[in-house]
């Protein structure tokens, strides 16, 4: 079982980006939903930082945080539980030297799943990507959210249900449907929570994050993101999947590097093609090397 007492986010957590005005309302706002047992799901782009938010949200619930990543074979076992392997007991009794008597006891053994142990002891979730589950295993949740029971469905077990702790929330996170790999989500599901699209970062906030990620400066922080703004602008046909990510990977890497962020050095504008061109040919009818100039182009602005 996934359980974050200490998230693996903790060194990329930071107070200070998230102390941002336009985290902090957001953050309040989540924190309220949730201490009421209303779930919260934050929906946006690839890449905008719904995973990192969640959690940190989670962790400031001061409870013990369960990630549960949504994929096409997630099953009702993983998440509820399941009679896996045996238990067995042999009593050998030999106590009266001519009397030997054997007892065998064999058990199936139970192990929880990650959901079970969650709404048994009030733990927080983070369902990241939910909708890349199959929507039948995501039926569970609409019990835990609406009955507050989770029904414990083909478990061979005696109880057909537990009930959730009262202490027990739930952050969903994904991506917007048109997105490959994501299944149409069930509308009982989504009136039971309450959605917070993430559409796009400030542009500050991002500045934040790549300097916090990367240690490097705002003022070289703030040129990437420009720069990585100027090309999304580029994409004729539809949204480009360029992200924050690509900020923190030209940064990391230069700064790792110790290559200039200088539009006029040729690693850099290598750099900065490697990074986005890719991504960029997606979305624009330009020729290959049209698009490569363009994207020097506006390189050569860092
Ligand atoms: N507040 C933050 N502080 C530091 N790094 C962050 C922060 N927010 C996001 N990041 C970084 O930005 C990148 C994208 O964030 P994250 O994975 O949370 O996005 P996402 O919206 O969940 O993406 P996807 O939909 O692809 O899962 C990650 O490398 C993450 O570590």
């Amino acid at each position: 079982m996934t359980k974050l007492t200490e998230t693996k986010a903790e060194p990329h957590e930071d107070r200070g980006v998230y102390a941002h005005p336009f985290f902090q309302n957001l953050i309040k706002r989540s924190q309220r939903y949730l201490s009421l047992g209303y779930p919260v799901h934050f929906t946006g782009p690839t890449g905008i930082g719904k995973t990192t938010l969640a959690l940190h949200i989670a962790k400031s619930r001061k409870r013990p945080v369960v990630l549960i990543s949504g994929n096409k074979s997630l099953s009702n076992a993983e998440l509820i539980g399941a009679f896996k392997g045996y238990n067995r007991k042999k009593v050998n009794d030999n106590y009266v030297r001519t009397v030997r008597k054997i007892e065998e006891n064999v058990t199936e053994g139970w192990v929880s799943g990650r959901l079970y142990e969650a709404v048994k002891n009030g733990y927080t979730v983070v369902y990241d990507e939910f909708t890349r589950s199959q929507p039948e295993v995501n039926n569970l949740f609409l019990s835990v959210l609406e009955e507050k029971i989770l029904p414990l469905y083909g478990t061979k077990r005696k109880d057909s249900h537990i009930r959730v702790h009262p202490d027990f929330s739930i952050i969903f996170t994904s991506n917007p449907a048109e997105y490959v790999g994501v299944y149409q989500t069930q509308d009982a599901l989504l009136d039971r929570m309450i959605s917070l699209p993430l559409k796009s970062l400030d542009q500050e906030a991002e500045v934040g994050i790549v300097s916090e990620r990367t240690n490097i400066d705002q003022d070289k922080a703030k040129a990437i993101v420009g720069f990585v703004h100027r090309v999304k602008d580029l994409c004729k046909n539809r949204d480009s999947s360029l992200s924050l990510r690509a900020s923190i990977m030209i940064a990391d890497v230069a700064e790792r590097y110790q290559l200039p962020i200088d539009g006029d050095d040729k690693e850099f504008q290598e750099l900065c093609l490697d990074i986005t061109y890719f991504t960029l040919d997606l979305c624009t009818d330009d020729q290959e090397e049209d698009l490569q100039n363009k994207i020097i182009e506006a390189c050569k602005k860092v």
